[in-house]
């Protein structure tokens, strides 16, 4: 995890605002009357001082007691208005921001969703999690609030400022000297802050990385008895992100009360100043007081820069990581065909001399050569490791060849559309991933406008409808996350029917390694029988039981085909698939199997 954060490029302000204002074009009503209200609410605040040097001097030192009630109401009413602008304020700001936070959240998932599938080989799912929720939200948090903040904070400084000067020039001056203080405070913190929130970032990914891990391995943590340990590895992950939160904290414990002294200074210097021209007769005691109350509003936005700095510190390291995972290229990128599959699909497959490599140096499949007819059946065999997922994961484009060249129907896949290519294959995995959803949602994920009848044809054809039909809500029962609340057999038949609506053309079946009663088992296989029929199929077995009849049996040994043909003629070979035959006790001759062993525990 600190690898993958290690990677993400640093980008300056200029970019950080850049890409980020894009997010607000949209909206700009919204942000400019955001803004707007804001500024009235600032506005009707700012009466507050003026209405009270009027009280203290022209109705209590003036002794004009008729006007005390007309100068309440005004009081009054000024803050009802603050009050007000203020609501206002908040609905549109809400509205503003839900709208921002929702255009980036859309954009951010539907590039995971473009990604290839070896980015998320190398992303661990709690650290693209936490850049699309929190750290979106971060840099949301800039353009809704900061922008606003920024503008009213400018502006109340730039006004109240001009109020100082009109009030009492010499005065102001006096009030300016901590000023300078709190300018050069503040380049000091944007020009150290960053790197401590890109660390603090990280963390936080690097975290919530290994809590969606432990949590989606909880059955084998408590398998392991590993609970103390993951909670000491937890620990771990926690630690790093209290010491990069300390470490901000730490650094703004020491800032924020400095700037704030600092900004207290012209206060003192007002007073010390201003209390002898009171006593001269130069200034009024109320002028002292509005000029102090301005001071206070003066001072109270420079104040809130800092915290405006330390929102847009935190952003631009959110930001990157966000940058990162936009500026990924997608699958569309790399893989650059368009052409739609030429319909009918009949189905015929071919691979012409192919490669692979997962990291570009070690070759994880050779020279891989073969030729699957229209609706025939080709079992891949071989140890675990050999190259047998890897070999059907390069069909559906999952990862593009590093040499030779894939057909489908004498078409090359890599100038295929990959929504073209892929609606034509489906896959039947070995854990049967459900969503959590209900059994119905599941099912009509193979074809989401499939009718009900067409629904319930395919449940029925997998073998799965009796045991749906028993369960409380039926095809409206919630299957948990992963389908937890179902058992193996039942998740694969679900899988299964899901695959049956889908009715491509080719198939790609994992064959499940757990064991199943026999009853199950019959069950499974009947459905697939029914799944394979006029399909091409690719077959990963486990067992050699199941593929006796297929049409081609191609065995894997270290990233090659060693051995092919049919199960007779391999028998008669005497190699590999022989031996392995022999230790499964496969009926030769056909019968039914005399004991079972999965081909993961066998080594050619
Ligand atoms: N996503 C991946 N990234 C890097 N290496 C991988 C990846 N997936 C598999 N490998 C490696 O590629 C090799 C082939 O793996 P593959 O999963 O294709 O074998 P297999 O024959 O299907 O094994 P099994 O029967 O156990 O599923 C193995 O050495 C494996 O470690």
């Amino acid at each position: 995890m600190h690898s993958e954060n290690a990677t993400i490029k640093s980008r300056g302000t200029a970019e950080f605002l850049r890409r980020t204002l894009v997010y607000v074009k949209p909206y700009k009503i919204s942000a400019v009357l955001n803004i707007l209200l804001a500024i009235l609410t600032m506005a009707s605040y700012f009466t507050f001082p003026r209405i009270t040097q009027f009280i203290l001097d022209e109705v209590v030192v003036g002794a004009q007691m008729t006007l005390l009630l007309p100068s309440i109401l005004c009081l009054l009413g000024a803050f009802l208005c603050c009050g007000l602008f203020n609501a206002l304020r908040i609905l549109v700001n809400s509205r503003f921001g839900q709208n921002v936070i929702f255009d980036m959240r859309r954009e951010l998932y539907a590039r995971v969703q473009s990604l290839p599938v070896r980015f998320f080989d190398r992303h661990a799912s709690g650290d693209l999690l936490t850049r699309i929720v929190d750290d979106a939200a971060a840099m949301h948090r800039v353009l809704v609030d900061g922008i606003e903040r920024a503008v009213t904070t400018f502006l109340s400084v730039a006004v109240i400022l001009c109020v100082l000067l009109a009030k009492n020039a010499l005065l102001t001056m006096f009030a300016l000297v901590p000023l300078v203080i709190l300018l050069a405070g503040t380049l000091w913190y944007t020009a150290t802050a960053h790197r401590r929130y890109r660390r603090q970032r990280a963390a936080i990914g690097a975290m919530n990385a290994l809590l969606m891990d432990n949590l989606q391995g909880i059955r084998q943590i408590k398998c392991f008895g590993r609970q103390a340990y993951e909670v000491g590895r937890f620990a771990a992950g926690a630690d790093g992100v209290r010491r990069s939160v300390l470490s901000v904290m730490k650094v703004w414990a020491a800032y924020t009360p400095a700037m704030t002294f600092a900004g207290s200074l012209g206060m003192v210097l007002v007073l010390w100043f201003g209390g002898p021209m009171v006593m001269d007769g130069t200034l009024t005691i109320g002028e002292l007081v509005g000029f102090l109350f301005y001071l206070t509003l003066f001072y109270e936005p420079v104040g809130r820069l800092d915290g405006l700095n330390q929102m847009l510190q935190a952003a631009r390291a959110s930001s990157e990581r966000v940058f990162d995972l936009l500026d990924t290229a997608s699958e569309e990128h790399a893989h650059r065909g368009v052409v739609p599959l030429k319909t009918p699909v009949r189905g015929e497959v071919v691979f012409e001399n192919v490669d692979f490599s997962y990291d570009g140096t070690r070759p994880t499949l050779q020279n891989i050569c073969l030729h699957a007819l229209p609706g025939q059946m080709v079992a891949l065999v071989g140890a675990t490791g050999a190259g047998k997922s890897t070999l059907v994961n390069l069909l559906p484009a999952f990862y593009p060849p590093t040499g030779g060249r894939i057909f489908i129907d004498s078409q090359d896949i890599s100038v295929l559309s990959l929504e073209s290519l892929r609606s034509r294959i489906a896959v039947v995995s070995q854990d049967a991933f459900l969503f959590n959803g209900t059994v119905r949602e599941n099912i009509l994920y193979g074809k989401l406008d499939a009718t009900e009848a067409e629904m319930l044809c395919a449940s029925r054809a997998a073998n799965c409808h009796d045991f749906i039909a028993a369960l409380d809500d039926g095809y409206d029962t919630r299957v948990g996350e992963r389908g937890v609340k179902l058992s193996g057999g039942e998740k694969q038949r679900v899988g299964i029917a899901r695959a049956l609506l889908k009715d491509a053309p080719i198939l790609i079946l994992d064959e499940a390694t757990a064991s199943v009663d026999s009853e199950t088992e019959l069950l499974i296989q009947d459905a697939l029988q029914r799944l394979m029929a006029n399909r091409t199929c690719f077959v990963i077995a486990h067992r050699l039981n199941t593929i006796r009849n297929a049409d081609q049996i191609l065995v894997m040994h270290h990233g090659e085909i060693v051995e092919r043909g049919t199960h007779r003629e391999l028998i008669g070979r005497g190699g590999i698939y022989a031996r392995l035959s022999l230790m499964q006790s496969v009926d030769i001759e056909g019968g039914g199997p005399t004991e079972e062993k999965t081909l993961q525990s066998v080594s050619p």
